[in-house]
């Protein structure tokens, strides 16, 4: 698609920000012992990469179980990348962390070197973020800036702006999550991601309108602009999400066509 030239990233060989859209699994086990099986069911379909939703493991807030959890999970990945996100109650997610205690567990993670890339959510504490994304770039591990809507679709500007501060914030990857609740409000987040994508992102995007009526955007990135999409084994992190099998192949079919 027509676009600015971008920094791609590549982490593990798998380049964002080019060709097809990559395919993110997330992991959602509560215990090492179901992370250990859900590894195992990802690695059958082979997506392109996978997301540790530590918000779900029991033991969140013990920074050293979580560490150690990061290094086996990257083992028995087997050279898949590990993106690691702590997603927060404000943004729909479990881990009930003020910022200060989000910043700690996430500069631990990235410094302990058992990630490749890291999930930032840019809107808590400036300075918690600031000190996350220096963590990341020191140790060389890319940051996937993100928000989330769940009850609505800002305007295209609003989500045009968030993306923009996201790149202000240093991100290497700007990702945005929202609720429609109608067709036009999918297009306000297609047209968002064509309008970043075309006149203001020097960095790769992730896109997607979340619930069934969403469903299209995590299946168009490659026209619209979004360089990654999620899609669940077994297990969906967010509404909407379909299986891996069946995201690639809609995926492959419409690269034939673009
Ligand atoms: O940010 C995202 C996107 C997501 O919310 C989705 O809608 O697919 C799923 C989350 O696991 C991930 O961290």
């Amino acid at each position: 698609m027509a676009g600015r030239a971008i920094r791609t990233v590549t982490v593990r060989g798998v380049t964002f920000g080019e060709g097809t859209p990559k395919v993110i699994a997330p992991l959602t086990g509560g215990s090492p012992e179901q992370l250990r099986s859900q590894v195992d069911a990802l690695l059958d379909v082979r997506p392109d990469a996978a997301e540790w939703r530590v918000d779900h493991f029991a033991p969140l807030t013990d920074t050293a179980a979580v560490t150690a959890t990061a290094r086996e999970l990257t083992d028995r990945l087997a050279g898949l990348p590990l993106l690691f996100t702590c997603r927060t109650r404000a943004e729909g997610g479990r881990a009930d962390l003020d910022d200060e205690a989000y910043g700690e567990l996430t500069t631990a993670v990235v410094r302990s070197g058992h990630v490749d890339l890291v999930d930032v959510e840019y809107r808590r504490a400036s300075e918690v973020v600031r000190r996350i994304v220096e963590a990341a770039h020191e140790q060389g591990v890319p940051v996937v800036a993100s928000n989330h809507d769940f009850s609505g679709t800002p305007s295209r500007d609003e989500i045009v702006a968030r993306l923009r501060e996201m790149q202000d914030v240093g991100a290497d990857i700007c990702k945005i999550a929202v609720m429609p609740h109608s067709a036009a409000d999918v297009l306000t987040l297609l047209d968002a991601t064509r309008t970043m994508r075309e006149e203001y992102a020097d960095r790769p995007l992730i896109t997607m309108a979340m619930g069934g009526l969403g469903l299209v955007s995590r299946l168009a990135g490659r026209v619209f602009g979004s360089a990654a999409t999620f899609g669940m084994v077994g297990t969906a992190s967010a509404p909407g999400q379909i299986d891996v099998a069946e995201l690639r192949s809609v995926l492959e079919v419409l690269d034939r066509a673009v």
